[in-house]
Protein backbone atom coordinates (compact mmCIF):
# COMPACT_ATOMS: atom_id res chain seq x y z
CA UNK A 1 0.00 0.00 0.00
CA UNK A 2 1.75 3.24 -0.76
CA UNK A 3 -1.32 5.42 -0.99
CA UNK A 4 -0.97 8.71 0.93
CA UNK A 5 -1.76 9.24 4.54
CA UNK A 6 -3.13 12.56 6.09
CA UNK A 7 -5.54 14.11 7.77
CA UNK A 8 -8.37 15.51 6.32
CA UNK A 9 -9.46 19.24 6.00
CA UNK A 10 -13.33 20.09 6.79
CA UNK A 11 -14.02 20.45 3.25
CA UNK A 12 -12.97 16.61 2.70
CA UNK A 13 -15.69 15.72 5.68
CA UNK A 14 -18.11 14.55 3.30
CA UNK A 15 -15.66 12.37 1.59
CA UNK A 16 -14.63 10.92 4.85
CA UNK A 17 -17.95 9.87 5.94
CA UNK A 18 -18.94 9.05 2.52
CA UNK A 19 -16.22 5.93 3.17
CA UNK A 20 -17.36 5.38 6.46
CA UNK A 21 -20.86 4.78 4.89
CA UNK A 22 -20.42 2.35 2.32
CA UNK A 23 -17.48 0.23 4.74
CA UNK A 24 -20.31 0.09 7.34
CA UNK A 25 -23.31 -0.27 4.95
CA UNK A 26 -25.13 2.48 6.64
CA UNK A 27 -26.91 5.42 5.69
CA UNK A 28 -26.22 8.59 8.57
CA UNK A 29 -28.98 11.64 8.91
CA UNK A 30 -26.97 14.78 8.08
CA UNK A 31 -27.75 15.45 11.59
CA UNK A 32 -26.44 12.73 12.73
CA UNK A 33 -23.14 13.44 10.92
CA UNK A 34 -22.78 16.72 12.22
CA UNK A 35 -23.11 15.05 15.57
CA UNK A 36 -19.90 12.97 14.45
CA UNK A 37 -18.47 16.49 13.42
CA UNK A 38 -18.82 18.00 16.38
CA UNK A 39 -17.31 14.88 18.40
CA UNK A 40 -14.23 14.43 15.91
CA UNK A 41 -11.06 16.77 15.85
CA UNK A 42 -10.28 16.86 11.90
CA UNK A 43 -6.28 16.89 13.07
CA UNK A 44 -6.80 13.91 14.56
CA UNK A 45 -8.16 12.23 11.81
CA UNK A 46 -6.44 9.65 8.84
CA UNK A 47 -7.03 9.52 5.46
CA UNK A 48 -5.49 7.06 3.37
CA UNK A 49 -6.21 8.99 -0.57
CA UNK A 50 -6.47 7.05 -3.56
CA UNK A 51 -6.19 10.34 -6.18
CA UNK A 52 -8.37 12.85 -4.28
CA UNK A 53 -10.77 10.69 -2.88
CA UNK A 54 -9.97 9.43 0.65
CA UNK A 55 -10.60 5.16 0.05
CA UNK A 56 -9.23 4.40 3.73
CA UNK A 57 -10.19 6.45 7.02
CA UNK A 58 -10.00 6.43 10.71
CA UNK A 59 -10.27 9.29 13.65
CA UNK A 60 -9.46 9.90 17.15
CA UNK A 61 -11.39 10.97 20.15
CA UNK A 62 -9.35 12.46 22.77
CA UNK A 63 -10.75 11.67 26.54
CA UNK A 64 -9.46 10.79 30.24
CA UNK A 65 -10.27 7.27 31.01
CA UNK A 66 -10.15 5.94 34.48
CA UNK A 67 -7.57 3.50 35.52
CA UNK A 68 -6.90 1.11 38.17
CA UNK A 69 -6.51 3.03 41.31
CA UNK A 70 -9.26 5.82 40.00
CA UNK A 71 -6.30 8.16 38.05
CA UNK A 72 -7.62 9.56 34.90
CA UNK A 73 -5.21 8.94 32.01
CA UNK A 74 -5.80 11.15 28.38
CA UNK A 75 -5.93 7.99 26.14
CA UNK A 76 -6.58 7.81 22.57
CA UNK A 77 -10.04 6.65 21.60
CA UNK A 78 -9.73 5.18 17.84
CA UNK A 79 -13.20 5.03 16.00
CA UNK A 80 -14.42 5.73 12.89
CA UNK A 81 -11.93 2.95 10.58
CA UNK A 82 -13.55 1.69 7.45
CA UNK A 83 -11.77 1.08 3.92
CA UNK A 84 -13.91 1.54 0.96
CA UNK A 85 -14.56 -2.27 -0.16
CA UNK A 86 -13.44 -1.34 -3.55
CA UNK A 87 -10.00 -1.10 -1.73
CA UNK A 88 -10.01 -3.65 0.93
CA UNK A 89 -6.97 -6.11 1.40
CA UNK A 90 -4.46 -4.55 -0.02
CA UNK A 91 -2.88 -3.06 3.04
CA UNK A 92 -4.75 0.32 3.82
CA UNK A 93 -5.76 -0.21 7.12
CA UNK A 94 -2.83 -1.89 8.34
CA UNK A 95 -1.24 2.18 6.73
CA UNK A 96 -3.67 3.59 8.92
CA UNK A 97 -3.20 1.99 12.07
CA UNK A 98 0.88 2.10 11.64
CA UNK A 99 0.38 5.96 11.15
CA UNK A 100 -2.16 6.63 13.62
CA UNK A 101 -0.13 4.74 16.48
CA UNK A 102 3.07 6.86 15.56
CA UNK A 103 0.77 10.12 16.19
CA UNK A 104 -0.77 8.81 19.18
CA UNK A 105 3.41 8.25 20.20
CA UNK A 106 4.29 11.82 19.46
CA UNK A 107 0.80 13.15 20.66
CA UNK A 108 1.91 12.00 24.63
CA UNK A 109 -0.51 9.45 24.94
CA UNK A 110 0.83 6.12 26.36
CA UNK A 111 -2.45 3.62 25.21
CA UNK A 112 -5.10 3.36 22.96
CA UNK A 113 -7.91 2.13 22.93
CA UNK A 114 -11.01 1.07 20.34
CA UNK A 115 -14.16 -0.89 20.30
CA UNK A 116 -13.65 -3.83 17.68
CA UNK A 117 -16.32 -4.59 14.43
CA UNK A 118 -14.73 -7.59 14.69
CA UNK A 119 -12.48 -9.51 17.61
CA UNK A 120 -10.27 -10.39 14.97
CA UNK A 121 -8.69 -7.54 13.21
CA UNK A 122 -6.67 -5.78 15.89
CA UNK A 123 -4.26 -8.05 17.59
CA UNK A 124 -1.67 -8.04 14.79
CA UNK A 125 -0.82 -3.95 15.52
CA UNK A 126 -0.69 -4.65 19.35
CA UNK A 127 -4.17 -4.80 20.99
CA UNK A 128 -5.11 -6.74 23.47
CA UNK A 129 -8.95 -7.48 24.58
CA UNK A 130 -9.01 -5.93 27.66
CA UNK A 131 -12.26 -5.60 28.60
CA UNK A 132 -15.54 -7.72 28.28
CA UNK A 133 -19.10 -6.95 28.53
CA UNK A 134 -22.20 -8.95 29.28
CA UNK A 135 -25.93 -8.73 27.80
CA UNK A 136 -28.68 -10.03 29.44
CA UNK A 137 -32.22 -11.09 28.65
CA UNK A 138 -34.33 -10.76 31.91
CA UNK A 139 -37.99 -12.26 31.63
CA UNK A 140 -40.47 -10.66 33.72
CA UNK A 141 -41.42 -14.09 35.14
CA UNK A 142 -38.29 -14.82 36.50
CA UNK A 143 -37.19 -11.39 37.80
CA UNK A 144 -37.72 -11.56 41.51
CA UNK A 145 -34.54 -10.37 43.75
CA UNK A 146 -33.55 -11.86 46.85
CA UNK A 147 -34.92 -11.30 50.10
CA UNK A 148 -32.19 -9.28 51.23
CA UNK A 149 -31.89 -6.93 48.25
CA UNK A 150 -31.44 -3.39 49.83
CA UNK A 151 -34.29 -0.91 49.69
CA UNK A 152 -34.52 2.52 51.51
CA UNK A 153 -37.88 4.15 52.20
CA UNK A 154 -36.36 7.86 51.64
CA UNK A 155 -36.00 7.06 47.96
CA UNK A 156 -38.42 8.11 45.24
CA UNK A 157 -38.75 7.27 41.39
CA UNK A 158 -39.37 9.89 39.13
CA UNK A 159 -40.43 9.61 35.26
CA UNK A 160 -38.64 12.53 33.30
CA UNK A 161 -38.27 13.29 29.47
CA UNK A 162 -33.87 12.22 29.33
CA UNK A 163 -33.50 15.85 27.21
CA UNK A 164 -34.89 17.35 30.87
CA UNK A 165 -32.76 15.24 33.35
CA UNK A 166 -29.57 15.97 31.47
CA UNK A 167 -28.04 17.91 34.68
CA UNK A 168 -29.24 14.89 36.77
CA UNK A 169 -27.53 12.21 34.83
CA UNK A 170 -23.97 14.22 34.46
CA UNK A 171 -24.03 14.34 38.18
CA UNK A 172 -24.40 10.81 38.74
CA UNK A 173 -21.92 9.95 36.34
CA UNK A 174 -19.62 12.19 37.57
CA UNK A 175 -19.78 10.59 41.03
CA UNK A 176 -19.40 7.18 39.81
CA UNK A 177 -16.66 7.47 36.44
CA UNK A 178 -13.58 7.46 39.02
CA UNK A 179 -14.52 3.84 40.74
CA UNK A 180 -14.69 1.68 37.82
CA UNK A 181 -11.19 1.25 35.07
CA UNK A 182 -12.24 2.18 31.64
CA UNK A 183 -14.92 4.75 32.12
CA UNK A 184 -14.11 7.55 29.99
CA UNK A 185 -14.56 11.12 30.36
CA UNK A 186 -17.87 12.14 28.51
CA UNK A 187 -17.76 15.33 26.49
CA UNK A 188 -20.82 17.35 25.95
CA UNK A 189 -21.12 16.73 22.43
CA UNK A 190 -20.98 13.31 23.58
CA UNK A 191 -23.57 13.67 26.10
CA UNK A 192 -25.74 15.54 22.98
CA UNK A 193 -24.77 11.81 20.99
CA UNK A 194 -26.10 9.65 23.72
CA UNK A 195 -29.23 11.67 24.61
CA UNK A 196 -29.90 12.32 21.05
CA UNK A 197 -33.37 11.38 20.35
CA UNK A 198 -34.57 13.06 16.54
CA UNK A 199 -37.21 10.57 14.64
CA UNK A 200 -34.00 9.33 12.75
CA UNK A 201 -32.71 8.03 15.86
CA UNK A 202 -35.32 5.69 17.15
CA UNK A 203 -35.45 2.82 15.21
CA UNK A 204 -37.60 0.32 16.03
CA UNK A 205 -37.05 1.04 19.85
CA UNK A 206 -39.14 3.86 20.45
CA UNK A 207 -38.45 7.36 21.94
CA UNK A 208 -35.93 7.54 24.84
CA UNK A 209 -36.95 7.13 28.21
CA UNK A 210 -35.79 7.11 31.81
CA UNK A 211 -36.03 6.76 35.50
CA UNK A 212 -34.99 8.78 37.95
CA UNK A 213 -34.11 7.58 41.36
CA UNK A 214 -33.78 10.11 44.11
CA UNK A 215 -34.45 11.79 47.86
CA UNK A 216 -34.54 15.05 49.65
CA UNK A 217 -31.11 15.73 49.23
CA UNK A 218 -31.19 14.98 45.42
CA UNK A 219 -30.46 12.72 42.69
CA UNK A 220 -29.33 8.99 43.44
CA UNK A 221 -29.40 7.25 39.72
CA UNK A 222 -31.12 7.09 36.32
CA UNK A 223 -31.82 4.37 34.10
CA UNK A 224 -32.45 5.39 30.00
CA UNK A 225 -33.74 3.25 28.22
CA UNK A 226 -35.76 2.82 25.23
CA UNK A 227 -39.02 0.40 25.44
CA UNK A 228 -40.00 -1.64 22.05
CA UNK A 229 -43.41 -2.24 21.97
CA UNK A 230 -45.00 -5.68 20.70
CA UNK A 231 -47.75 -8.39 21.32
CA UNK A 232 -48.11 -11.79 21.16
CA UNK A 233 -49.62 -13.76 18.33
CA UNK A 234 -53.10 -13.62 20.57
CA UNK A 235 -52.33 -9.55 20.85
CA UNK A 236 -50.93 -9.48 24.25
CA UNK A 237 -48.65 -6.85 24.92
CA UNK A 238 -45.02 -8.03 24.72
CA UNK A 239 -42.85 -5.16 25.17
CA UNK A 240 -39.37 -5.66 25.36
CA UNK A 241 -37.08 -2.96 27.57
CA UNK A 242 -33.85 -1.92 25.85
CA UNK A 243 -31.58 -0.61 28.64
CA UNK A 244 -29.34 1.54 27.44
CA UNK A 245 -27.35 2.83 30.87
CA UNK A 246 -28.18 2.24 34.58
CA UNK A 247 -25.90 4.25 37.40
CA UNK A 248 -26.43 4.53 40.44
CA UNK A 249 -24.60 5.94 43.43
CA UNK A 250 -25.71 3.17 46.37
CA UNK A 251 -26.70 -0.03 46.13
CA UNK A 252 -30.89 0.92 47.17
CA UNK A 253 -31.13 3.39 44.46
CA UNK A 254 -29.11 0.79 41.80
CA UNK A 255 -31.59 -1.85 43.07
CA UNK A 256 -34.96 0.60 42.88
CA UNK A 257 -33.80 1.17 39.41
CA UNK A 258 -33.41 -2.44 37.97
CA UNK A 259 -36.83 -2.97 40.02
CA UNK A 260 -38.28 0.03 37.86
CA UNK A 261 -37.10 -1.92 34.67
CA UNK A 262 -38.01 -5.53 35.35
CA UNK A 263 -41.29 -4.10 36.59
CA UNK A 264 -42.53 -2.18 33.85
CA UNK A 265 -46.25 -2.84 32.58
CA UNK A 266 -46.78 -4.15 29.22
CA UNK A 267 -43.41 -5.85 29.09
CA UNK A 268 -42.36 -9.02 29.26
CA UNK A 269 -38.90 -8.66 29.78
CA UNK A 270 -35.69 -6.63 29.93
CA UNK A 271 -32.82 -6.48 27.30
CA UNK A 272 -29.53 -4.98 28.76
CA UNK A 273 -26.73 -4.40 26.41
CA UNK A 274 -22.85 -3.87 27.35
CA UNK A 275 -23.07 -4.29 31.12
CA UNK A 276 -19.95 -4.85 32.85
CA UNK A 277 -19.07 -8.80 33.51
CA UNK A 278 -19.29 -7.84 38.03
CA UNK A 279 -22.88 -5.88 37.38
CA UNK A 280 -24.55 -6.19 40.67
CA UNK A 281 -27.71 -7.23 39.29
CA UNK A 282 -26.26 -10.81 38.72
CA UNK A 283 -26.37 -11.27 42.50
CA UNK A 284 -29.86 -9.56 42.81
CA UNK A 285 -31.68 -11.92 40.90
CA UNK A 286 -33.18 -14.78 42.91
CA UNK A 287 -32.89 -17.15 39.97
CA UNK A 288 -29.36 -16.25 37.90
CA UNK A 289 -30.51 -18.62 35.11
CA UNK A 290 -32.87 -15.91 34.23
CA UNK A 291 -30.12 -13.67 33.31
CA UNK A 292 -29.62 -15.32 30.42
CA UNK A 293 -26.38 -13.95 29.80
CA UNK A 294 -23.87 -14.12 26.70
CA UNK A 295 -20.65 -12.71 26.65
CA UNK A 296 -18.63 -10.14 24.08
CA UNK A 297 -15.08 -8.48 23.68
CA UNK A 298 -15.63 -4.82 24.75
CA UNK A 299 -12.83 -2.22 25.16
CA UNK A 300 -9.42 -3.19 23.59
CA UNK A 301 -6.10 -1.35 24.34
CA UNK A 302 -2.68 -0.93 23.48
CA UNK A 303 0.42 -0.28 25.20
CA UNK A 304 1.89 2.56 22.91
CA UNK A 305 4.47 4.15 25.46
CA UNK A 306 5.53 1.06 27.78
CA UNK A 307 7.00 3.05 30.80
CA UNK A 308 4.45 5.83 30.44
CA UNK A 309 1.76 3.50 31.10
CA UNK A 310 2.67 1.24 33.73
CA UNK A 311 4.07 3.88 35.96
CA UNK A 312 0.44 5.83 35.65
CA UNK A 313 -1.72 3.29 37.23
CA UNK A 314 -2.42 1.44 40.67
CA UNK A 315 -1.47 -1.98 41.70
CA UNK A 316 -3.38 -4.10 43.36
CA UNK A 317 -0.26 -5.37 45.36
CA UNK A 318 3.77 -4.87 45.04
CA UNK A 319 5.77 -6.03 42.13
CA UNK A 320 8.95 -5.94 41.41
CA UNK A 321 9.79 -7.51 37.84
CA UNK A 322 11.55 -7.53 34.68
CA UNK A 323 9.26 -7.55 31.85
CA UNK A 324 10.53 -8.29 28.49
CA UNK A 325 8.57 -7.08 24.91
CA UNK A 326 10.36 -9.20 22.49
CA UNK A 327 8.95 -8.21 19.46
CA UNK A 328 6.54 -5.28 18.76
CA UNK A 329 7.27 -4.10 15.22
CA UNK A 330 4.04 -1.63 15.10
CA UNK A 331 5.73 0.58 18.27
CA UNK A 332 9.35 -0.90 18.26
CA UNK A 333 10.72 1.90 21.42
CA UNK A 334 8.38 -0.49 23.38
CA UNK A 335 10.71 -3.43 22.42
CA UNK A 336 13.27 -4.66 25.21
CA UNK A 337 13.32 -5.12 28.85
CA UNK A 338 12.03 -2.85 31.32
CA UNK A 339 11.96 -2.89 35.25
CA UNK A 340 8.97 -2.20 36.95
CA UNK A 341 8.96 -1.48 40.49
CA UNK A 342 5.76 -0.90 41.79
CA UNK A 343 6.52 0.47 45.34
CA UNK A 344 8.73 3.13 43.76
CA UNK A 345 6.42 4.19 41.02
CA UNK A 346 9.37 3.39 37.95
CA UNK A 347 9.32 1.81 35.36
CA UNK A 348 13.03 1.79 33.44
CA UNK A 349 14.96 0.31 30.71
CA UNK A 350 17.15 -2.76 32.05
CA UNK A 351 19.32 -4.72 30.32
CA UNK A 352 18.86 -7.24 33.33
CA UNK A 353 17.44 -10.61 32.88
CA UNK A 354 13.39 -10.88 32.07
CA UNK A 355 11.81 -12.59 34.54
CA UNK A 356 8.59 -12.24 32.09
CA UNK A 357 8.77 -12.10 28.14
CA UNK A 358 5.02 -11.52 27.06
CA UNK A 359 3.88 -10.18 23.71
CA UNK A 360 2.49 -6.07 23.81
CA UNK A 361 -0.91 -7.36 23.00
CA UNK A 362 -0.94 -9.35 26.45
CA UNK A 363 -0.11 -6.38 28.48
CA UNK A 364 -2.59 -4.37 26.82
CA UNK A 365 -5.24 -6.85 27.70
CA UNK A 366 -4.10 -6.89 31.47
CA UNK A 367 -3.56 -3.35 31.15
CA UNK A 368 -7.06 -2.19 33.31
CA UNK A 369 -6.72 -5.19 34.96
CA UNK A 370 -9.43 -7.55 33.68
CA UNK A 371 -7.17 -10.48 32.72
CA UNK A 372 -5.28 -12.49 34.69
CA UNK A 373 -2.24 -12.93 33.31
CA UNK A 374 -1.67 -16.23 34.82
CA UNK A 375 -4.60 -17.46 32.27
CA UNK A 376 -2.39 -16.29 29.17
CA UNK A 377 0.41 -18.40 30.58
CA UNK A 378 -1.89 -21.17 30.83
CA UNK A 379 -2.45 -20.41 27.50
CA UNK A 380 1.26 -20.57 26.51
CA UNK A 381 1.65 -16.80 25.52
CA UNK A 382 4.02 -15.47 29.03
CA UNK A 383 6.99 -17.56 29.45
CA UNK A 384 8.04 -17.03 33.41
CA UNK A 385 11.99 -17.23 33.73
CA UNK A 386 12.13 -16.59 37.36
CA UNK A 387 9.53 -18.59 39.51
CA UNK A 388 6.97 -16.56 41.07
CA UNK A 389 7.36 -13.58 38.89
CA UNK A 390 4.22 -14.64 37.21
CA UNK A 391 1.78 -14.42 39.65
CA UNK A 392 3.78 -11.33 41.53
CA UNK A 393 2.91 -9.31 38.51
CA UNK A 394 -0.64 -11.05 37.62
CA UNK A 395 -2.05 -10.39 41.31
CA UNK A 396 -0.41 -6.75 41.24
CA UNK A 397 -2.35 -6.01 38.07
CA UNK A 398 -5.52 -7.49 38.70
CA UNK A 399 -8.15 -5.18 40.03
CA UNK A 400 -11.84 -4.92 41.35
CA UNK A 401 -14.18 -3.52 39.77
CA UNK A 402 -13.68 -4.95 36.06
CA UNK A 403 -12.61 -2.83 33.63
CA UNK A 404 -15.50 -1.73 31.21
CA UNK A 405 -15.88 1.63 29.28
CA UNK A 406 -19.46 1.55 29.36
CA UNK A 407 -20.66 3.64 26.53
CA UNK A 408 -19.75 2.58 22.40
CA UNK A 409 -17.30 5.17 20.95
C1 LIG B 1 -12.34 0.95 15.87
C2 LIG B 1 -13.29 0.73 14.70
O1 LIG B 1 -13.69 1.65 14.08
S1 LIG B 1 -13.74 -0.87 14.32
C3 LIG B 1 -14.43 -0.79 12.68
C4 LIG B 1 -13.62 -1.49 11.62
N1 LIG B 1 -14.28 -1.28 10.34
C5 LIG B 1 -15.18 -2.16 9.80
O2 LIG B 1 -15.46 -3.22 10.33
C6 LIG B 1 -15.85 -1.71 8.52
C7 LIG B 1 -15.80 -2.79 7.44
N2 LIG B 1 -14.45 -3.28 7.14
C8 LIG B 1 -13.49 -2.49 6.59
O3 LIG B 1 -13.66 -1.30 6.36
C9 LIG B 1 -12.16 -3.12 6.24
O4 LIG B 1 -12.40 -4.44 5.81
C10 LIG B 1 -11.15 -3.17 7.42
C11 LIG B 1 -10.91 -1.75 7.93
C12 LIG B 1 -11.65 -4.04 8.57
C13 LIG B 1 -9.85 -3.78 6.91
O5 LIG B 1 -9.24 -2.89 5.99
P1 LIG B 1 -8.22 -3.44 4.86
O6 LIG B 1 -7.58 -2.25 4.26
O7 LIG B 1 -8.92 -4.40 3.99
O8 LIG B 1 -7.17 -4.22 5.76
P2 LIG B 1 -5.64 -4.54 5.34
O9 LIG B 1 -5.60 -4.92 3.90
O10 LIG B 1 -4.76 -3.44 5.75
O11 LIG B 1 -5.38 -5.80 6.25
C14 LIG B 1 -4.40 -5.81 7.26
C15 LIG B 1 -4.45 -7.16 7.92
O12 LIG B 1 -5.68 -7.31 8.62
C16 LIG B 1 -6.38 -8.47 8.17
N3 LIG B 1 -7.81 -8.15 8.19
C17 LIG B 1 -8.41 -7.18 7.53
N4 LIG B 1 -9.72 -7.17 7.82
C18 LIG B 1 -9.93 -8.17 8.70
C19 LIG B 1 -11.09 -8.67 9.36
N5 LIG B 1 -12.28 -8.13 9.16
N6 LIG B 1 -10.92 -9.71 10.20
C20 LIG B 1 -9.71 -10.28 10.39
N7 LIG B 1 -8.58 -9.84 9.78
C21 LIG B 1 -8.71 -8.80 8.94
C22 LIG B 1 -5.86 -8.70 6.77
O13 LIG B 1 -6.03 -10.05 6.38
C23 LIG B 1 -4.40 -8.33 6.92
O14 LIG B 1 -3.75 -9.40 7.61
P3 LIG B 1 -2.19 -9.69 7.45
O15 LIG B 1 -1.48 -8.47 7.97
O16 LIG B 1 -1.99 -10.88 8.31
O17 LIG B 1 -1.99 -9.89 6.00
Amino acid sequence: MNLPIRPISEAEWPAFVAVLEEAFASTFHPVQVERFKALTPFNRTLAAFDGDLPVGVTAIFDFDMTLPGGARLPVAGVTAVGVLPSHRRRGILNGLMRKQLNDIKEHGESIAVLYASEAGIYGRFGYGRAADSVFYRIPRHGSAFVKNAPTDPSLRLRTALPAQARAEFEQVFDAISGSRPGIYTRSPARWDSLLADEEFDRGDDGRLRCMLAEDDGGVRGYALFKIKRSFTDHDVFDGEVRLIELFAVDPAAYAALWRSVLDRDLCSRVYAWNRPVDDPITHLLAEPRHLNAGTLDELWARVVDLPAALVARAYAAPAEVVIEIAEDDVCPWNEGRWRLATAKGTCERTEDEPDLTLPIQVLGAAYFGGRPLTTYADAGLVTEHRPGALLELSTAMAWDPKPWAGLVF
